[in-house]
């Protein structure tokens, strides 16, 4: 292992609780300056592995590094340089959420002043000012996603390390979270994100890392999920002299299919295709049967569609433990 690499490193990680296997066998790097995904369904140790890259549990076997610092080792070292923010505010219900960013930012040994200063500016940055003087108790769940985010940012982490960080988020906090982690990554900043809405962390994520039953799932088996054959939505203008179900006939008949092969998702047409020239030469078929298309696209995302298939494969070779 790199020990002066600047990103997340883990190697054949491990953690149990007793009888259960959190974390079975985790191997995987994220870059400095690249959005990471961590993708995985409920229960396949997702916290549990961002608690042990966070100094915060003792992985039983493996090797974890943030910016080449073991935290195993060295936590004290590894808090320096990483950023946590747990699912959840937790911790110091009663002050307010001013007073929660100046004493994290102490506890990182800032002075008074700048961490006076330090915590205004990140009220700001997730547009928390107008509250700055309630108490973090009485903060929506949004309102205390935006402070434990801005409380993980305090000491100017290296490493970003966030959990399910968009839930309780409205749209517009979602969108400036979006922004932020953008342009953390475009400074330097190395960034790993857990989230069950994979539409949204498709739209930040450069990378992703799958967790399934506690394994990282390797690149070949994510890369075979991504490129295979996928539903596609196709929208044909309306028409009130004939319904979807007539829709489903004629592009089944443009594209050669049995109209059994064409799914009915609402107004729109679900139509699987391999991969994208298929897709492309299937759109230029309805386009020349005169069918009025007004939407063409990916039913699913690149991220949700692997997902979903890996899953797929993993119920179908059954449970690996
Ligand atoms: N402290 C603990 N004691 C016992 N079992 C635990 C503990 N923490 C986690 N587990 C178990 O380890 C497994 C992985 O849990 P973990 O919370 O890491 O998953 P996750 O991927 O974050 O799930 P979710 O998406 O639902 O948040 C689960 O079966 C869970 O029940």
């Amino acid at each position: 292992m790199d020990a002066g690499g600047a990103g997340i490193e883990a190697v054949q990680v491990k953690r149990a609780f007793g009888a259960v296997t959190a974390v079975a066998d985790v191997t995987f790097t994220a870059e400095p300056g690249r959005v990471t995904g961590l993708v995985g369904p409920n229960g396949s140790g997702k916290t549990t592995l961002l608690l042990m890259l966070a100094s915060l549990l003792r992985p039983d076997d493996g090797q974890v590094r943030i910016a080449g610092v073991d935290p195993v080792a060295d936590p004290a070292g590894a808090r320096r340089l990483l950023g946590w923010m747990p699912d959840s505010l937790g911790a110091w219900p009663s002050l307010t959420a001013r007073e929660v960013l100046i004493a994290t930012a102490q506890l990182y040994d800032l002075s008074r002043v700048d961490a006076r200063e330090r915590a205004d500016r990140l009220l700001d940055l997730v547009d928390l000012t107008a509250l700055a003087g309630s108490a973090a108790r009485v903060l929506s769940r949004g309102q205390k996603q935006r402070l434990a985010l801005a409380r993980a940012l305090v000491h100017e982490p290296r490493v970003l390390l966030l959990d399910e960080p968009a839930s309780g988020l409205d749209p517009q906090a979602r969108i400036a979270l979006r922004v932020l982690l953008r342009r953390l990554a475009d400074e330097g900043c190395t960034i790993l994100i857990s989230s069950h809405v994979l539409s949204e962390l498709e739209e930040v994520v450069d990378d992703a890392v799958f967790l399934l039953d506690g394994r990282t799932v390797g690149r070949d088996r994510v890369a075979a999920a991504t490129t295979r054959v996928r539903p596609w939505r196709v929208r044909v203008a309306a028409d009130a002299s004939h319904g979807a179900g007539s829709d489903r006939e004629s592009v089944a008949a443009a594209l050669g299919r049995a109209s059994g092969d064409v799914g009915v998702d609402r107004r729109d047409l679900l139509v699987p295709f391999a991969d994208e020239s298929a897709a492309v030469a299937g759109l230029r078929a309805l386009v020349g049967a005169g069918i009025p298309i007004v939407e063409f696209a990916p039913a699913v995302g690149d991220l949700e569609h692997a997902f979903l298939d890996l899953r797929g494969d993993a119920a179908a070779e059954g449970s690996p433990e």
